[in-house]
């Protein structure tokens, strides 16, 4: 194993931040830790980055232990803080220099690593990394990361609040890295990220809820899924959640998906339901379900 978290649990004052996590990651593996604000997901990379003590339980990379062996392990990985931690009065060549040197290293001695991402921005290296545009910065931070050729890349929400287009190409750079040999541990709020990892974690409160590949995650999900919709969605929720049949009702996009106690529940049946309370329009169909429908599953069962 590449990473192995056994039982972590970590506590500020009476917040509960973890409560027993536990994950391995296989090398080579590009791993998924999804999960919404809050629910852990910086506390558990700071572990694994060495630069938070867990209250209880262990963790390694690479076989070295996160506490006793931290001097070590951090020459090994990579690391990109969900606040980028650029130098912003350092041009984009200035950090990435800073970066080599702190590891002893150059920029020319792994440029291989790098080229790729590096090439993208290298035209604007005279310019202050503060002025770098969000797309921009991201593509620094993540070279900074890499310029020690590190075993394993450790990422903390790298495509929070960075545009969709940005988000892609992101995803595809992490790709490329994966297939040059190094393992990806990345966290994101993002379900649809889900998707493009091998495997992931759903980690939610300080629990993990379920690991595994983003296909068997969805095949989990073990009701009939509906979405439906009417000129008036506000009101359709609430008609919806008062339906002593339904079991769940939860806005997703344009539609509502949402799941009954009776799995031999007809469309026509919902249909006519909610014409008879005046509503228009109204749009009924079966669906597939998505990570988002199994986090939300998996959550209200976690809850009761
Ligand atoms: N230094 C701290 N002091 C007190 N509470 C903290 C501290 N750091 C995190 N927490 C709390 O611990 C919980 C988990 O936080 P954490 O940052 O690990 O979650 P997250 O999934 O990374 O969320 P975010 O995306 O908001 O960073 C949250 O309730 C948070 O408010």
């Amino acid at each position: 194993m590449m990473i192995s978290v056994e039982n972590i649990e970590k506590k500020y004052g009476e917040v509960k931040a973890l409560r027993g996590v536990s994950l391995d990651v296989k090398e080579g593996e590009l791993f998924g830790l999804i999960g919404p604000d809050g629910a852990g997901k910086t506390s558990l990379i700071r572990i694994l980055v060495t630069l938070l003590k867990p209250d209880a339980g262990s963790a390694t990379v690479n076989q070295l232990d996160v506490v006793d062996d931290f001097r070590k392990l951090r020459k090994q990985l990579g690391y990109m803080p969900g606040r980028f931690s650029l130098y912003p009065d350092l041009s984009v060549e200035e950090n990435m220099n800073f970066f080599a040197t702190v590891f002893g290293t150059t920029i020319e001695e792994n440029y291989d690593l790098v080229k790729d991402i590096y090439q993208q921005i290298e035209p604007f290296k005279e310019r202050l990394a503060g002025r770098l545009s969000g797309g921009m910065k991201q593509k620094l931070a993540l070279s900074c990361a890499l310029i020690h050729a590190p075993k394993v890349l450790i990422l903390d929400e790298p495509t929070t609040g960075v545009d969709a287009v940005s988000r892609k190409e992101f995803w595809e750079m992490l790709k490329r890295l994966q297939k040059m040999g190094i393992t990806i541990f990345v966290s994101t709020p993002y379900m649809d990220e889900a998707n493009l990892c091998d495997r992931v974690a759903l980690i939610q409160d300080g629990n993990i809820l379920t690991i595994d590949t983003p296909e068997k995650v969805t095949q989990s999900f073990a009701h009939k899924l509906w979405a439906i919709r009417s000129d008036n969605m506000y009101l359709c929720i609430h008609h919806l959640r008062e339906h002593p049949e339904a079991e769940s009702v939860f806005g997703f996009g344009e539609y509502l998906h949402v799941t009954w106690k009776n799995q031999e529940m007809q469309a026509e049946e919902m249909m006519n339901y909610l014409t008879g309370l005046g509503h228009t329009n109204v749009e009924v169909k079966e669906t597939e379900p998505g990570i988002e429908d199994v986090f939300m599953d998996l959550m209200q069962k976690h809850d009761s």
